[in-house]
């Protein structure tokens, strides 16, 4: 196959381990950036212009795309899926999955597990916010934070109040959210793959820090998914019409309770903590439903 990897850095370990895996399957593959690349749009013939020449003859992409350039990297690829090229996550799917609020939203209809949350941009009455997640302590999240930056513990309704203030008055989005304290600073990472998870670990928060990310100094090791773990990642993934994903719970008392799912997951935390070739297994997808 020819396949191209969307991916603004070819130095990115898992842009480099999924351009590994590519070719000791023997298959040709391309680093593109997708910034670089303008989409030519004409009657019925649909192109990509990339460095002085036309992307032809491409089977598969995997779109590797920042959340800062969503809107860019999304028309690249809804551009390939006019070419009628495979992709191991669609325009919609993409886009349905940046925005938390709306793939929360999907996934409570589809009857995944998720801690209450409500959206609000009303301050006069936090009462009512507080009250519905369960009272204070509680968690407040910016809707376009990443890497646990812009998620903090409100411990009062005091400190909720000043702190969903303070958001709205910059213009921030910001929604409330029951705090699962049993979950203990840890979160689970499922790693899906074509309708199975292949690989799983536990993120555990840096002593005294409530957020399990690996960016905030937690540290990840390999777990064993129970049934309902399992098969509420599975339910997430396909929720949203995902063909690749991290999918990130909670463990409560009440299950498993999804915070999000990842359409771009890094490889680096999974493959180290797991010890699985990851790489592989989303070149094989490629293999199986790349015509
Ligand atoms: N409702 C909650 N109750 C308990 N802990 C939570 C809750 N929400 C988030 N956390 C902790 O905070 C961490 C960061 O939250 P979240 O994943 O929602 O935001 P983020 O990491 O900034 O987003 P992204 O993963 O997209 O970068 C989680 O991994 C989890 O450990
Ligand atoms: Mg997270
Ligand atoms: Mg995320």
């Amino acid at each position: 196959m020819r396949i191209v990897i969307l991916s603004r850095n070819p130095r990115l370990y898992s842009t480099r381990r999924l351009v590994e895996a590519a070719e000791k399957r023997g298959h040709e593959i391309i680093v593109v950036d997708h910034l670089k690349c303008n989409i030519e749009i004409e009657k019925r013939s649909p192109k990509i212009f990339y460095k002085g020449e036309y992307l032809d003859n491409i089977d598969a992409i995997i779109p590797r795309i920042g959340a800062s350039v969503t809107f860019y990297g999304t028309a690249v690829i809804r551009q390939f899926e006019m070419m009628k090229v495979f992709t191991s996550v669609t325009s919609q799917a993409l886009t349905r999955s940046r925005d938390k609020l709306s793939s929360l939203q999907i996934l409570a209809r589809a009857g995944v597990g998720l801690p209450k949350t409500v959206f609000t941009n009303y301050t006069k009455d936090v009462e009512h916010v507080v009250k519905s997640v369960g009272g204070a302590p509680l968690v407040l999240k910016l809707l376009e934070g990443t890497q646990g930056l812009g998620v903090v513990l409100a411990e009062t309704k005091n400190a909720a109040t000043s702190v969903l203030e303070a958001f709205n008055g910059l213009g921030a989005r910001v929604i409330a959210q029951e705090f699962i304290k049993e979950a203990g600073g840890a979160d689970i990472r499922a790693f899906v793959v074509d309708g199975k998870v292949i690989g799983a670990m536990k993120r555990q928060g840096k002593e005294g820090e409530f957020r399990s990310n690996l960016h905030r100094g937690g540290n990840a090791t390999i777990i064993e998914l129970t049934d309902e773990e399992e098969k509420t990642a599975l339910k997430a993934t396909k929720a949203l019409g995902l063909g690749v994903a991290g999918v990130d719970m909670l463990q409560s008392s009440k299950g498993p309770l999804v915070l999000e799912v990842n359409s771009s997951p890094g490889l680096e935390g999974i493959e180290t903590a797991t010890g699985k070739n990851i790489a592989k297994e989303i070149i094989r997808y490629l293999e199986i439903h790349a015509e």
